[in-house]
């Protein structure tokens, strides 16, 4: 016989149901059967406990699938996120799924081999604007050559920044703990003749994650008032060109987030010049068209594609006349991503916070044009020109404070710098293409 249970009734209500109140009090009796006589009460009897084994047994069942249900979906919700990650397998944990924006440039892709031997899960975002892709659905070439060097799987979106509604479906597809924004233009020169542009790319989009790593530079200070530059240095002030205005304005949104909202956590690290490869000579710096900054224009000397040199500007202030830069092997700089991470993932950290990633140590066009011969073995003719429009004399950090809390220091002299980039040139001559 079958019995139609529903789940709001509990025992008494169904056994009075089936059976009417009278067994209902009786089957509660242990002794009921072996006292009553009446073959149609026993029938009654055997039929109400019949029905309320057969109940229990379902109660067991329904609170066993309950529990299990629980326990499936705190599972993946700790694991993974419960909307789709289960394609992708991004999230080990909640607290080391990184979204990289601009994952395919050259500050991007150094700083996913980093997070990637650091064991970080990437979901890396680029729109292919200054990366070199043999196919628009594909993964830039730098990811898949990072993917070779570290053995990891990297998740590639084909996403602009600009587009909320790509960003949004990769926040709502992936649980994402930080961000590390590196999506930008990043050419002083270009930013003076296309304004718009950079205005347009490279002030930020807010969603969702709350947590931000953002890739500054230098020129948020402008014309340095002392050197080396402090984080308490001036920003904003003088800045020379909308390049560094684009990164003083996304800082003064950061700050002005962190101070509304006390969840928001910010760093900003403002990096100095940063040049070199990875050591291994698979990725580096690869940029479209002309170069604008100095080493990948003396490397593409160096190795046949360009004539020669134009040094901008031989009258500064300087020790030859030539401008003076804090220029940062790559490898240190990605690094300062990890331990920024870490910083930020700590509970007792909050707002906004800025960086210095540079050396301490400036180094003139005309020295880093010797150090690349004598790394190369290749000379590097020159012609001494006209200053660039947004150019300064001087430029050199003071890192101190980010040892002092990010127990981050650059450990790659020049020479290093000059050897990595030779060695990505000469075994890469036309980049990645
Ligand atoms: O063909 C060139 C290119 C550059 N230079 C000179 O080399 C120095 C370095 O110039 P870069 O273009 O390589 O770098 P910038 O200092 O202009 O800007 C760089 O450093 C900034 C921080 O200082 C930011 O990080 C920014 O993203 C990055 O492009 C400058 O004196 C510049 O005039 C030349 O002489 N010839």
């Amino acid at each position: 016989m079958k019995i139609l249970l529903n789940s709001c009734e509990n025992v008494d209500t169904v056994i009075a149901r089936e059976c009417g109140p009278r067994i209902r009090t009786s089957c509660k009796s242990s002794n009921y059967l072996t006292t009553r006589a009446d073959k149609k009460i026993d029938n009654h009897a055997l039929f109400s406990i019949h029905n309320y084994i057969y109940y229990c047994v379902y109660l067991l069942c329904d609170h066993t699938a309950r529990l299990f249900d629980k326990v499936r979906w705190w599972f993946f919700e700790e694991i993974e996120s419960p909307m789709s990650c289960k394609s992708c397998k991004c999230a080990v944990g909640k607290s080391n799924v990184i979204l990289v924006t601009g994952g395919g440039g050259y500050v991007g892709s150094h700083t996913v081999v980093e997070l990637l031997n650091a064991n970080y899960s990437v979901i890396a975002i680029d729109n292919l604007s200054n990366c070199f892709s043999s196919d628009k659905h594909e993964k830039p070439e730098s990811l898949k050559r990072v993917e070779k060097i570290t053995s990891k799987n990297i998740i590639f979106y084909n996403v602009d920044i600009r587009n909320s509604s790509d960003l949004d479906k990769v926040f709502k597809k992936h649980k994402i703990s930080t961000v590390i924004h590196f999506a930008a233009l990043k050419s002083v020169g270009e930013s003076t003749q296309k304004p718009l542009a950079y205005y347009e790319n490279n002030v930020m989009h807010a969603n969702g994650v709350k947590s931000l790593v953002y890739s500054s530079s230098a020129t948020v200070y402008g014309i340095p008032q002392f050197l080396p530059l402090t984080e308490s240095h001036p920003t904003g002030q003088g800045c020379t060109n909308p390049y560094g205005k684009t990164k003083y304005f996304v800082e003064e949104i950061g700050k002005d987030l962190c101070t509304a909202y006390p969840d928001w956590k910010l760093i900003s690290l403002r990096y100095f010049n940063p040049v070199g490869a990875h050591p291994s000579g698979i990725i580096g710096e690869d940029p479209s068209g002309i170069p604008n900054n100095l080493m990948p224009y003396i490397s593409q000397v160096a190795v046949g594609r360009r004539d020669f040199l134009r040094v901008f500007g031989s009258d500064y202030d300087t020790v030859d006349g030539t401008g003076v830069r804090d220029y940062i092997h790559i490898i240190d700089l990605a690094v300062g991503h990890l331990r920024a991470l870490e910083k930020i993932s700590k509970p007792t950290f909050t707002g906004f916070q800025p960086y210095n990633l540079g050396t301490g140590r400036g180094y003139s066009v005309l020295e880093v044009v010797k150090a690349f011969e004598k790394a190369s073995g290749k000379k590097i003719e020159y012609k001494l020109v006209e200053r660039r429009p947004g150019d300064i004399a001087t430029c050199y950090s003071d890192a101190s404070f980010a040892k002092e809390e990010l127990n981050w220091v650059a450990e790659k002299d020049i020479d290093e710098m000059c050897k990595d980039t030779w060695k990505w040139q000469s075994n890469n001559p036309n980049g990645f293409s």
